[in-house]
């Protein structure tokens, strides 16, 4: 595509007229955005012709790759044939319907409905109220509170902001509203010094427990939880915990809910986060994969019970515009398909993620700032330490992590760092070869981030 602007250009405008998400307006526009001008396969270009690996597969979502053909014939078919319209008032129509039987095709056992969204915080906001309907159809209208945890993330809605567990996030706009508690997150490394991995996992389900408790059960609508929370770092919980949290959730009847946007379509080597741990959620949220990122669509997957249920409710008073929006139930249909058919996610599964966790794993654990190296499929990360053998973390948590970010970013690697963990979930279908090539120039920025370090008398 011909660009007719330079980047002096563009970066001048973006500055006069772009809020961007969760950035600090005045810094941005001192030191000037990066423009993205296009993209294949796990690559970015930049508007100077960088070309860029993207580590992060945009914001985890980019399950498929950049630079698909199919996507955009088949939005480009759709739109030429029905643009839009909506499944209010008792009408469907053919890309929406695919979509739903193909979603429950891949599902887990027991959900075979879906109701679609436009993003991962309205899944979240959608899961919330129905998780509160559920309890008002079963005649126990008190059962109202959800539980989150903290450093979990969920989006940015009021709903989406409060049931995570954002301290900076809750600080603006009065945050959580009413009905929503949460627990200490599963992060072993922080909070299970001493305890075998088994054993902090049976601990940290324990709060669960003791928050039920002090809420008392029977105003308790909802534990919510990612298999893996993404933005709050990576944080992998050990294998006791998931299957006790669902013990825990049925013994006090309390619906599990997983929000897979992150771990969903692929990410861990399984279909959904759920099946990588062993835990049956009674519902559970997507977006990002869903779609892989090339038009927006999110779907809440309501287990049969809970769906059965709120059917008996008769209306459920919820929806959008742009539920189950036609181009983009066509693009997720086809990039839902392409991952099944062509084996993007039997290969996490078998391949690229276990090479990418063994090179992942040599790849780090080796440096003296390093530790807790960690992931699964095709999601992992580090945490940048002061001091490995005490396990001390740097003071000014998130401040290195900016840091060792930076110096990927300028040596054409994108990671993210959340807080101090260093993370990264590349597009599925990255070759051992990429990955080699990911690794080595993280190894080489990492010795970088060593030296700089000492020269700054922090190591
Ligand atoms: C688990 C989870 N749930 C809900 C959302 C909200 O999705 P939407 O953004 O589509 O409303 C997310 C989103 N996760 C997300 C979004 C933006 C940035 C980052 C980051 O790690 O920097 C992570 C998420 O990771």
């Amino acid at each position: 595509m011909k660009h007719q602007r330079s980047t002096a250009q563009w970066r001048e405008m973006d500055a006069a007229h772009h809020l961007h998400p969760f950035t600090d307006t005045a810094s941005l526009n001192a030191q000037g955005v990066r423009m993205i001008t296009h993209a294949d396969g796990i690559y970015l270009w930049d508007s100077e012709g960088n070309k860029i690996i993207d580590g992060m597969a945009g914001l985890w979502c980019v399950n498929i790759g950049y630079g698909r053909k199919d996507l955009p014939e088949i939005a480009k078919r759709q739109m030429e044939e029905l643009a839009y319209y909506n499944t209010f008032f008792k009408t469907s129509h053919p890309a929406v319907v695919e979509l739903s039987h193909l979603l429950a095709e891949v599902a887990p056992k027991g959900f075979d409905h879906v109701f679609y969204t436009n993003s991962g915080s309205e899944s979240v906001d959608t899961m919330i109220r129905m998780v509160r309907r559920y309890w008002d159809v079963k005649g126990k209208p008190q059962k109202k509170t959800l539980i989150g945890r903290w450093n979990g993330y969920h989006g940015s809605t009021i709903g989406g902001a409060s049931l995570g567990g954002m301290s900076y996030m809750h600080e603006q706009g009065d945050l959580p509203i009413p009905g929503i508690v949460h627990v200490q997150q599963p992060w072993h490394y922080k909070y299970g010094k001493g305890m075998s991995a088994d054993e902090f996992g049976l601990l940290a389900a324990s709060w669960i427990e003791d928050k039920i408790l002090e809420v008392g059960a029977d105003k308790v609508a909802a534990f919510v939880g990612e298999p893996i929370q993404g933005a709050g770092g990576v944080i992998i919980p050990p294998a006791s915990y998931w299957p006790e949290v669902e013990r825990i959730c049925r013994k006090y009847d309390i619906l599990l809910v997983a929000d897979e946007v992150i771990c969903g379509f692929g990410r861990t080597g399984h279909w959904f986060g759920q099946q990588q741990f062993g835990f049956t959620p009674d519902i559970f949220t997507t977006a990002k994969g869903l779609s892989s990122g090339y038009l927006p669509i999110g779907a809440v997957f309501v287990g049969n019970e809970v769906a059965a249920t709120l059917a008996a409710g008769g209306d459920f008073n919820h929806g959008f515009t742009y539920s189950g929006h036609p181009v983009a139930a066509a693009v997720a249909h086809a990039n839902v398909k392409a991952l099944r058919d062509e084996g993007i996610v039997a290969a996490v599964h078998e391949d690229t993620g276990p090479y990418m966790q063994k090179r992942w794993r040599e790849a780090f654990s080796r440096f003296e700032h390093v530790d807790d190296v960690r992931g699964v499929g095709l999601i992992q990360a580090f945490t940048l330490v002061k001091d490995k053998a005490s396990q001390t973390l740097f003071d000014n948590w998130g401040e290195i992590g900016l840091m060792c970010r930076d110096i990927f970013f300028r040596h054409g690697l994108i990671m993210r760092a959340c807080g101090d963990h260093i993370v990264s979930a590349p597009p599925l279908i990255i070759s051992k070869d990429q990955i080699d090539e990911m690794i080595a120039t993280a190894v080489e920025c990492m010795e970088i981030f060593e030296q700089k370090l000492k020269e700054r008398g922090l190591a």
